[in-house]
């Protein structure tokens, strides 16, 4: 069947793991308590670190307390929905300031837009939240690549290394499995994509991985979704 959409994670794949891991990441550590203090009483932060506590079991009655958790978490990579919400609210300050745009691959900008201009829809699936999708593609180095996408899909939709995740951005895609084509650079979430029916191919930037079940390739340049 002709591939009618993409879906494409963001970290390792569109862009840099580094650009997330030393700039991002380092970015909402140092702002949280600060971003906390200043908008504990804002509904968004308020229901993120209520959804926090309620994961975590611990009582988060306080900026202090709940950056603390929140710090750990970032320091752990979790993908956590209430931290990936509260970190796309502090990422919006740093790109509007210019401290960072987003990195993304050459390969990868051309790719998308070669894409857009055949007729596939494009869509995202990232533990970043929506917003901090948004953010990303809108303040990246190639410029804003937002008009792009059709669609933005995070960990509201369920967790990347699940099959089921898969199932409902294909159903709000509306259409068929076999005709969308999941990128990643993480194994574990191709084969939840595959489970759920979709195509695959694994992002090896580094050419670092000697053998996968998935079609592997180190840039965009080499995926022709014409050929699947
Ligand atoms: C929207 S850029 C930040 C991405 C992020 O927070 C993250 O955890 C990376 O997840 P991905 O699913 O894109 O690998
Ligand atoms: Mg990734």
């Amino acid at each position: 069947m002709t591939i009618k959409a993409i879906l494409t994670d963001i970290e390792g794949t569109v862009g840099s793991i580094r650009f997330v891991k030393e700039v991002l990441f380092p970015y909402a550590d140092q702002q949280m308590e600060t971003f906390l203090t200043r908008h504990w009483n804002d509904p968004a932060v308020a229901s993120a670190v209520a959804d926090a506590a309620g994961d975590s079991g611990e009582i988060l009655d306080d900026p202090a307390s709940a950056a603390a958790l929140l710090r750990r978490w970032i320091a752990e990579d979790r993908k956590a929905t209430p931290l990936k919400t509260l970190q796309g609210l502090i990422w919006r300050a740093g790109y509007e300031n210019g401290d960072y745009r987003a990195h993304v691959y050459p390969d990868a900008v051309e790719g998308l837009r070669r894409w857009h201009r055949d007729g596939l829809a494009l869509y995202v699936y990232s533990s970043g939240s929506i917003a901090a999708q948004k953010l990303f593609f809108g303040h990246s180095e190639a410029g804003d690549l937002t008009p792009l996408f059709n669609g933005y899909f995070d960990t509201t939709s369920g967790g990347k290394k699940e099959a089921d995740s898969y199932r409902a951005i294909q159903a709000e895609i509306g259409v068929a499995p076999q005709a969308i084509l999941f990128l990643s650079d993480v194994e574990a979430e191709l084969d939840a994509a595959r489970a759920a029916g979709l195509h695959t191919v694994l992002l090896d930037r580094d050419d670092a991985i000697a053998d996968s079940d998935h079609r592997r390739v180190t840039t965009f340049d080499d995926i022709a979704p014409g050929a699947l």
